[in-house]
């Protein structure tokens, strides 16, 4: 038996616009800048060691307001460490972030309010449904009750993450299914600014075709975003500025055209990173 196809959800309703003291915390990023315009966010010098390794190299990145930036880089380069310190989920050894101005590390409260994460292997109570994970969420984000459950229900729909799925606790989420619930709780509070490691990893071609159209109206909507990706194609189809990671530095950022040129990101990425394309020689076992 064929299923019916599946209708698009619609995402209506979810924008940046939706979020809490936008204009507080607008004036006091720009307060703290002291200039007209402050970064969305800029992370200087961030550096990490892992014992004898470093992870990151005094790394530096900029994403400017209205702006849909993706961070590429091979495996092992840095990408969520860099992430992850420039969130506040992990302390740097060196250097610091600032969210639309507001410091990471010396204001985490309002810097949290101000950013919607989504880290790469996600820790989150589990035992839960999606609806009661985002109203539990909801609740910690100040929302009052009518304005989660209004919330919940809408990012539910449009992540398909409603109907059967709502006898489903987030522990038995499949992998793709924890991707939405967390994007959903990323958007949750309104933040102007989203940080999100490899959004689209295991998730469906339906569902990805409504992340990208959520992240594009956001940003239409006057919102950043950065990405993690590892898909070029996606890069290049979505974002307006790259950087491009190795070894743990910023080896290369800017607008997508000035960095590609007239080649690919692909080619491009290659060429920057240094590395040799494997799989031509070796495994002569596989053929027979
Ligand atoms: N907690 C840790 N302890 C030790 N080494 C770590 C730790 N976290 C990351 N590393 C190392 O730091 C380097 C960067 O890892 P990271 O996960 O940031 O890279 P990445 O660019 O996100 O990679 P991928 O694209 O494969 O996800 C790797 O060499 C990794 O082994």
């Amino acid at each position: 038996m064929t299923s019916p196809p599946r209708t698009k959800p619609s995402t209506e309703g979810i924008g940046v616009h939706s979020g809490i003291s936008r204009t507080t915390e607008k004036e006091a990023a720009t307060a703290a800048s002291g200039e007209g315009e402050v970064a969305a966010f800029r992370l200087v010098g961030l550096h990490k060691t892992f014992g004898e390794h470093t992870a990151v190299d005094h790394a530096d990145l900029t994403v400017a307001p209205g702006s849909f930036y993706g961070l590429v880089g091979p495996n092992g380069a840095g990408k969520t460490t860099m992430l992850s310190m420039a969130v506040g989920l992990q302390r740097p050894d060196e250097g610091r972030a600032s969210v639309h101005g507001v410091d990471v590390w010396k204001e985490p409260l309002r810097a949290r309010r101000l950013m919607g994460v989504l880290p790469d292997g996600l820790a989150m109570p589990e035992r839960l449904t999606g609806r009661e994970l985002l109203t539990y969420l909801g609740q910690l984000h100040g929302l009052d009750a009518a304005e989660a459950a209004q919330r919940t229900g809408e990012l539910l729909a449009v992540m398909e993450l409603d109907g059967p799925a709502e006898r489903t606790l987030v522990v038995d989420y499949s992998t793709g299914m924890r991707k939405k619930i967390g994007l959903a709780t990323a958007l949750l509070h309104g933040p102007k600014l989203l940080v999100l490691d490899e959004p689209f990893e295991a998730v469906d071609p339906v569902s990805a075709a409504t992340i990208k159209q959520i992240l594009k109206r956001f940003v239409a909507g006057g919102g950043s975003v950065l990405i993690s990706s590892h898909v070029m194609a996606l890069v290049e189809q979505l974002c307006d500025t790259v950087g491009v990671m190795a070894k743990g530095r910023v080896v290369a950022a800017g607008p997508l055209d000035e960095v590609r040129g007239d080649r690919s990101l692909e080619e491009t990425f290659v060429d920057l990173v240094g590395v040799e394309i494997g799989g031509g020689e070796g495994l002569s076992w596989l053929v027979s």
